[in-house]
């Protein structure tokens, strides 16, 4: 499978490089990494260890491939999207955070399918990604049940020793990942702790109280997301997670923007439309965008 990655910076490296073991891979990437990549190929290191050679470019536009990866952040998406536009692929799969699927779609003629990533990564240096955590890649159709691209996307990346899952529920999926984003991201990153640290007491009722939002803004969009559901969702992974710093507080400590738009700010957007009040993503998102604002990110 020919595979274009728009955005190889963290984890679209990883996947790429991973991918590039069974597939002709191009990285959009910028400069100096995607020099590097092209001089002396791509090192992954930590969890996976494997060195290949994509090739690399920083000029996204009039490309063409079976299969194009969206893996810039998520304040990047209608950029790329609108780069991607100029080129031909037969699909394309974004695996970032947030909801940004939507964005793709209005913009791209291919059919665009629903991904979430698990797996850790990090650029330690131009040419070189770290994978922090072995985790899984789940694919499917955007509106949910089986797609025969997903499939086929699927065993190519299964083909390359990714670990993937084609899921026929991902409207729910998604979902359930952005109720967790929701209120682990928001609330890590505003109060500076750890994921373990929501596992009670004031900051998890108000990481919770968010997700709980999100599943009722999700039904309000058709998508069967009951908040026990969410609840069990979030616990799970703080939990499993109890010792990362979330991508938002990495963000906020390094003082980049965050992708709070795709994650508190799109729940928000999204009640408004169904006339429903989601104080605490709002209170959330407010809160975010105003430490952005107070660094001049936004
Ligand atoms: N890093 C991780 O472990 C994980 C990240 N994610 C999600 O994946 C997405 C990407 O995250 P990261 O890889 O960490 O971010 P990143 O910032 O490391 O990578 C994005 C890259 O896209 C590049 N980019 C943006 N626009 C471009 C353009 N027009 N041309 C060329 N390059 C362009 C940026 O320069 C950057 O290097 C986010 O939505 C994040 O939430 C999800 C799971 C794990
Ligand atoms: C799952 C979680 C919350 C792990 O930290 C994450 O997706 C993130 O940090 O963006």
């Amino acid at each position: 499978m020919d595979v274009v990655v728009f955005g190889a910076g963290s984890l679209g490296s990883l996947v790429g490089g991973l991918l590039a073991r069974a597939h002709d891979v191009t990285l959009v990437a910028r400069d100096p990494h995607a020099s590097r990549v092209r001089e002396s190929g791509l090192r992954v290191s930590g969890a996976v260890e494997t060195h290949t050679t994509p090739d690399a470019t920083t000029d996204g536009a009039n490309l063409s491939a079976d299969l194009a990866l969206v893996t810039v952040k998520a304040f990047d998406t209608a950029e790329a999207a609108n780069t991607l536009a100029t080129g031909e692929f037969g699909a394309v799969l974004s695996l970032q955070n947030g909801l940004t699927e939507e964005i793709l779609t209005d913009e791209l003629d291919a059919p665009v399918l629903a991904g979430t990533a698990t797996y850790g990564a990090r650029l330690l240096e131009p040419g070189h990604v770290d994978c922090t955590g072995v985790g899984r890649i789940v694919l499917g159709s955007l509106d949910g049940g089986p797609d025969p691209v997903a499939e086929r996307v699927g065993r190519a990346f299964r083909a390359a020793g990714l670990e993937t899952l084609v899921a026929t529920d991902m409207p729910r999926r998604r979902w359930t990942k952005l109720a967790v984003n929701a209120g682990i991201n928001a609330v890590t990153a505003l109060s500076r702790v750890e994921n373990g640290a929501l596992t009670d007491g004031d900051a998890a009722e108000l990481a919770h109280a968010a997700a709980r939002e999100t599943a009722r803004v999700a039904r309000a969009e058709g998508v069967s997301l009951p908040n026990r559901r969410a609840r069990t969702a979030l616990s799970r992974v703080v939990d499993a997670t109890a010792d990362n710093r979330s991508s938002m507080l990495q963000d906020i400590d390094a003082g980049r923007r965050t992708e709070v738009d795709a994650i508190s700010g799109e729940v928000v957007a999204r009640a408004e439309r169904h006339r429903l009040d989601v104080p605490t993503n709002r209170t959330l998102a407010a809160l975010l965008r105003a430490w952005e604002a107070g660094r001049g990110l936004r």
